[in-house]
């Protein structure tokens, strides 16, 4: 007995394998995939960044919806197996689509290497992406129930290793899937997936399952209205008002659905959090100093998921038992969602710090100016009515100065005086170029805002006397300004070339500033050096480093919120309906995603920090709803739930056989336990 128990045991880990490698490979291909979405959008598409970040929140929202119909059709007809093979090839069929779509060529005729055709790019990466978000989120829920499945119901403590497990691939899907390339992983999932075929525990579809509840809740309501006058007694459920011509089981099973999608409301609050991570907190990032910038946002939270449930599930759980407590699952959720509550509030702290490193940047009503001098002498610059600067030859005014009203009149003390009226930008910022002929005297439009990614912007003035050519620039004639250029941190060297004339110019850049570089007539004679340097936005000073505790607070909410999600959804649904209540679990996610589009997108706070404290006070808020919620919560066993309805109806002579025979195996499980104890001592 002891020989085949170990066998068993081996052959369970065995099938067990194929189906979180399975979950590995399908994670791998989606966050791959979703990793290069947004540039996608934005470099190839050409789409704004509103637009970009609106279809693929959206995208998002599609995979975490569509698990319901992948429920649907596991639980009510394919069965979960089929299921995830049909949908894998819906979804390998989705990433060639998209795949397909990114070949410019395809309507490059002119070959200019931008495509001719736009809408045929844009339908046909639409329909990748529909296809792709059925594919895996009609798979996800199966994959994950069907793991459970492979389990009897005296293993729940495999189980919870089991889902925990499952996370941990996730994560480490997501993190390989930074390194080596999405499409070939969708092929190995599917291999994967059906060379475990023989293995698995195939639990079989129970008909139309889907339609015989909505039937059944349907009426459930009708009765009960039809009944609700006072003189009908009551009844303790009102799904019980299905009595009369619905099975006591499919009731049963219904009440222990419902039950725990009510529980599920507040939920999707801490998904709302939990999306800004890659939004807000990456914004955030920008105006940070540090290199690590890319590296930091894709791979944190699955490096830290890796770490935190290992240390979560074998050290601190088990602590806190120890210690008499009972962290029951409705409980560790709580605590993960004011986990994430903390997270946002060092994102507050964080932010109040940047804020004080923030240039005062024009409010919508207000303009600023700066001005720059590249006349041979130092300029007396009245502007109307009442500022008065005194700026030396190739240098510029100290900071911007900031006006209420658009129109000004600026005025040098040249001789004889040139005067110049210059209607300002509302909200912008801008520079006064007085050139080498001040009568020429010109506005050029300055950034109002940190360029993107911790990125350096940067221009030149051209105060020789003839064109110029610099690196990666087009030419510039003499007195004028090059629009921005985004240099990234690092030493950076430009050449400056006027037919055989060139030197080099070098510069080593931080992060996220703005420089305005004057090159004087005598560049060439004295080999750059007298270029000089107009610092139009302070480059930034709070170190990256300072979102590590945001990051790792908000992955121990994760994992305390997310993995025990997995599990209790699947331990307290109805054997029929295990992919719904994972569907259910999935949604919250789904939901999550479309309020980060609606409120997060339309209420912006003016300031930052505040909309973080705001998003924190909500969750809090939501977190004491949800314990309230918990505190009502029975939890309760499924199965002998639905043991003691059939019961109550008359025994089934083939389920009860099985139980009886679950019961025997737990029992000899428990004695070669104690054997194998009895032998080591
Ligand atoms: C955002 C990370 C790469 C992945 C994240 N830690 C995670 O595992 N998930 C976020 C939503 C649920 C879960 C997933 O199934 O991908």
């Amino acid at each position: 007995t002891l020989f085949s128990n170990k066998k068993k045991k081996r052959k369970k880990i065995c099938y067990i394998f194929f189906i979180v490698v399975n979950e590995f490979c399908e994670r791998f291909s989606y966050y791959g995939m979703r990793a290069v979405l947004v540039l996608y959008f934005r470099y190839f598409l050409l789409w704004d960044d509103d637009l970009a970040t609106s279809i693929y929140h959206a995208f998002v929202a599609l995979c975490y919806l569509t698990p319901i119909l992948g429920a649907i059709i596991a639980d009510s007809w394919l069965g979960k197996f089929k299921t995830i093979i049909y949908l894998s090839i819906v979804y390998a069929i989705g990433q060639v689509t998209m795949a397909i779509s990114t070949i410019h060529d395809i309507t490059d005729a002119n070959r200019d290497g931008t495509p001719d055709n736009f809408t045929f790019h844009i339908a046909l990466s639409m329909l990748g992406l529909i296809l792709i978000a059925l594919g895996t989120g009609g798979i996800k829920p199966c994959v994950a129930a069907f793991g459970g499945d492979q389990f009897q119901e005296h293993q729940s403590r495999q189980l919870n290793t089991f889902f925990s497990v499952f996370y941990l691939c996730i994560n480490a899907g997501s993190l390989l899937s930074t390194l080596i390339t999405p499409l070939k992983s969708v092929a190995s999932t599917l291999m994967v997936f059906i060379a475990g075929s023989g293995m698995y525990v195939k639990t079989d579809p129970e008909g139309n399952i889907m339609w015989s509840v909505c039937k059944c809740i349907g009426f459930a309501i009708k009765n009960r209205f039809r009944h609700r006058s006072s003189s009908y007694p009551k009844r303790e459920h009102w799904m019980d008002w299905a009595n009369e011509k619905y099975d006591k089981l499919l009731i049963a099973q219904i009440k222990m659905v419902l039950k725990v999608l009510f529980l599920y409301i507040p939920l999707p609050m801490f998904w709302t959090l939990f999306d800004q991570k890659g939004s807000r907190w990456t914004l955030q990032a920008t105006t940070m100093s540090g290199d690590f910038v890319s590296i930091l946002i894709s791979t944190v939270n699955p490096i830290l998921i890796l770490t935190l449930v290992p240390i979560m599930d074998r050290l601190i759980f088990p602590l806190i038992q120890k210690c008499g407590l009972n962290f029951s699952p409705l409980k560790r959720m709580t605590v993960g969602m004011l986990f994430a509550a903390m997270a946002f509030v060092s994102a507050a702290l964080v932010q109040i710090e940047i804020d004080k490193t923030l240039p005062n940047f024009p409010s919508s009503s207000e303009s600023q100016l700066k001005v720059v001098n590249t006349y041979s002498t130092t300029l007396n610059v009245t502007i109307s009515p009442n500022e008065h600067l005194l700026i030396e030859s190739f240098g510029s005014s100290a900071d911007y100065v900031t006006f209420d009203h658009q129109d000004i009149t600026v005025s040098l003390n040249t001789n004889p005086v040139i005067t110049k009226a210059f209607s300002l930008i509302k909200g912008g910022r801008q520079t006064l170029i007085i050139p080498s002929d001040p009568t020429v005297m010109y506005l050029k439009e300055d950034v109002k805002s940190k360029p993107r990614e911790g990125k350096n912007a940067i221009r030149f003035v051209n105060g020789y006397t003839a064109d110029l050519n610099i690196t990666n620039l087009d030419s510039i004639e003499p007195s004028a300004t090059t629009n921005y250029t985004l240099v990234n941190q690092g030493k950076r060297d430009f050449v400056l070339r006027h037919g055989e004339q060139w030197c080099e110019f070098s510069r080593k850049f931080g992060f996220g500033a703005s420089y305005t570089f004057l090159i004087p007539s005598t560049v060439f004679s004295d080999d750059c050096e007298s270029i000089t340097e107009v610092e139009d936005m302070k480059p930034n000073s709070v170190h990256m480093a300072l979102q590590i505790p945001q990051y790792f607070l908000i992955t121990t909410g994760e994992v305390m919120f997310s993995v025990t999600g997995l599990q209790f959804s699947y331990s307290q649904a109805p054997k029929n309906m295990k992919s719904v209540l994972q569907a259910g679990w999935l949604c919250t996610n789904a939901v999550g995603n479309i309020i980060v589009l609606i409120v997060a997108e339309l209420g912006k706070l003016p300031k930052q920090w505040a909309e973080y404290l705001l998003f924190a006070s909500l969750l809090v808020a939501v977190s004491i709803i949800f314990s309230i919620m918990a505190y009502f919560y029975t939890y309760i066993d499924p199965a002998e739930i639905e043991a003691q309805v059939r019961k109550e109806q008359g025994l089934e002579p083939e389920e009860m056989e099985k139980e009886t025979l679950e019961m025997e195996e737990k029992d000899e499980d428990q004695k070669n336990e104690q054997g194998v104890k009895q032998t080591k001592i």
